[in-house]
């Protein structure tokens, strides 16, 4: 097909779109063009339909869907309602949000043919591929695995891999790196925005993670309530901080950092701020603070070191794995007290669920003991611990069965005979800001709305020890710092994993990292994150604002204790002209 540089391959026009069963459309009036080789980052809060945009392009809706659908879609001219659905999926390669959904092989290799064998290639042209794809989603080694041993990160790579196998004309990504670790996150990007430069794919990727997925893109679109609302070039979207603001979308640190010094420029990294802050101009650019850092987000200094208590966690040369010949796990050794927060962190398949499995005695230890409340999980099984441990799945999805929300988060009370069910699943629901949506089927939540689901049935028990396995992936900022506000303001003993170097420094009192099963670092969030060597093995980097910190040689690790202490050193910022602390 020949088309010029400029030529249109994604034309949408007033399209509105009602699930079946909703009376209310989730998609209300949608006009877009998406030029060939562009590169759209769509975002937007939770539940307001990215993913339902997403799959108005490859025709799943409303041809699977079923539901109420007009206005049209246009890809490379043709339109969606009159073209089959073998032929979109041909010319747009959607990759899903829960890899879980997409993956349907039993082995990494046949899940990555899948799409080169659909186009009847030959069997060398199909190896090729597969080799290809997987060497660009850092998954060469993992071949012949099953993709049932795969952790939450790798599942994402070959879903990507799969797609990339297909090289079709348009990419279309809902959250396709939101459990995959910083480094492997920067790496595929690049992978994929090269193939976007080269061949001139068209991208279409849905992301929360705009402070990390920004830099990649030429446009930034954000969604609201079923609506574009922006869409400007990504080098200009910053300029506009109030929207993301109001919407409580998260935004780059570097960004926000300068938002908050008056400086008039939206840097994405750290790199990019340093010659704004030295630069002469730098007081001059100041003289105007516009927004004064959020008190809540202030860093809190650890209060972990609770040394007279009793561990409510102990575990002893911990041996773990899914096969005795393979230990994942190796010699972990650990403590947690009551009312710490450990955030656990480490690369795509360092054993970090695995880990998690061990504490709510869904895995047992191979050698070594692991004793919770005291008792040791080798003769439990986790219907021992039930009420006291709640864990919330990397996919929530594998623990929702309720016909509702509000049965959801009734279920676990009900099970234990607690009292005050009504009350308990109200206050739960209300903590996750899903009140509004008790009657609604849980399947047919958004994915932000279906894990606030999920945690606010574990809630509802009141545990005294709660493990959640990535609770931040497909949230907004709203409703990340919501959730994890609960969790500090509570005192609860928490576990969390994440690969979000900024909220385990904001959250946590302690960062765990694993390395290929092994714990290489444990302590304070502002200790971890000074050993380089440590994050790199564990995939991550500084968050820019430590960078920032670090140039100026200021030791600070958040925004709000950076601006306070240029303030200190420059008193003259504060006051009439300057940057009012
Ligand atoms: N299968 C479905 N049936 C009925 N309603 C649905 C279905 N899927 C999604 N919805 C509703 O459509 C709205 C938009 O959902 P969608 O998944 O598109 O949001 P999103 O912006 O992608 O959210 P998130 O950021 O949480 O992934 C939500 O209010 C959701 O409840
Ligand atoms: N059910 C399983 N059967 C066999 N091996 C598994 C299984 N689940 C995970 N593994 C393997 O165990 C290792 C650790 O997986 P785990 O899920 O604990 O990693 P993780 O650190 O949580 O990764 P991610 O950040 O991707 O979620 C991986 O190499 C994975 O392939």
């Amino acid at each position: 097909m020949t088309k010029n540089k400029s030529s249109t391959v994604v034309e949408i026009k007033n399209l509105w779109y009602t699930y079946p069963g909703r009376l209310e459309p989730t998609l209300k009036g949608v006009n877009l063009k998406i030029k060939e080789g562009e590169f759209i980052l769509l975002t937007g809060p939770t539940g307001c339909g990215k993913s339902t945009l997403l799959k108005t392009l490859n025709g799943i809706i409303p041809h699977e869907s079923g539901g109420v659908f007009s206005g049209s879609i246009k890809i490379s001219g043709i339109e969606t309602g009159n073209s089959n659905q073998m032929e979109l999926s041909r010319r747009v390669g959607l990759v899903f949000q829960n890899p879980d959904d997409q993956i349907f092989s039993t082995t990494v290799e046949d899940e990555v043919a899948f799409g080169p064998e659909n186009l009847c290639l030959e069997r060398e042209e199909i190896d090729k591929k597969i080799g290809e794809a997987l060497r660009m989603v850092g998954m060469s080694g993992h071949r012949l695995n099953s993709t049932n041993a795969l952790s939450g990160g790798q599942k994402q790579r070959v879903c990507i891999a799969s797609m990339l196998a297909m090289m079709p004309e348009i990419l279309a990504m809902d959250e396709p790196v939101s459990q995959m670790d910083p480094l492997g996150t920067r790496e595929i990007l690049n992978t994929v925005r090269e193939l976007n430069r080269k061949m001139k794919i068209t991208i279409m990727l849905v992301e929360h993670r705009l402070h990390e997925l920004a830099p990649f893109a030429d446009r930034v679109v954000i969604m609201e309530s079923g609506k574009i609302i922006f869409d400007q070039p990504a080098s200009k979207a910053f300029d506009h901080l109030e929207i993301f603001h109001r919407l409580g979308l998260r935004v780059p640190e570097p960004v926000e950092l300068c938002h908050t010094l008056g400086i008039k420029a939206s840097p994405f990294s750290a790199e990019e701020t340093f010659p704004l802050l030295t630069t002469g101009g730098f007081k001059e650019k100041t003289r105007r603070y516009l927004t004064r850092p959020d008190p809540e987000r202030k860093m809190e200094l650890p209060e972990y070191s609770l040394e007279d208590t009793e561990p409510l966690i102990s575990i002893r040369d911990l041996w773990s794995g899914y096969e005795k010949n393979r230990m994942v796990l190796k010699s972990i050794n650990l403590e947690i007290r009551r009312g710490e927060r450990v955030a656990v962190m480490g690369t795509n398949g360092s054993g970090k669920s695995t880990l998690l499995l061990n504490l709510a005695a869904m895995l047992k230890p191979y050698k070594g003991s692991v004793k919770v409340f005291g008792e040791d999980t080798k003769s439990k099984t986790p219907y021992s611990f039930a009420g006291r441990i709640g864990f919330v799945f990397q996919n929530p999805d594998l623990m929702l069965f309720c016909d509702s929300a509000e049965e959801e988060a009734k279920f676990g009370p009900l099970q234990l005979k607690f009292e005050n069910i009504e009350e308990r699943a109200r206050i739960s629901l209300e903590a996750m800001s899903i009140l509004n949506l008790k009657q609604d089927l849980p399947q047919s939540l958004s994915r932000g709305q279906r894990l606030r689901t999920a945690v606010a049935s574990v809630i509802s028990i009141d545990p005294e020890l709660i493990l959640l396995d990535e609770p931040t992936t497909g949230q907004d900022r709203v409703n990340i710092e919501q959730m994890m506000d609960y969790f500090k303001n509570k005192g609860s003993t928490l576990v969390f994993c994440t690969h979000d170097i900024e909220i385990a420094m904001l959250y946590s009192t302690r960062i765990l990292v694993m390395n290929e099963g092994r714990i290489i670092a444990d302590g304070k969030g502002r200790d971890v994150i000074k050993n380089i060597d440590v994050l790199r093995k564990a995939s991550l980097t500084q968050p820019p604002v430590v960078e920032i910190a670090n140039y100026l040689g200021i030791d600070a690790f958040s925004i709000t204790e950076l601006v306070e202490t240029l303030i200190r050193r420059n008193p003259e910022m504060r006051g009439a002209e300057g940057i009012k602390c």
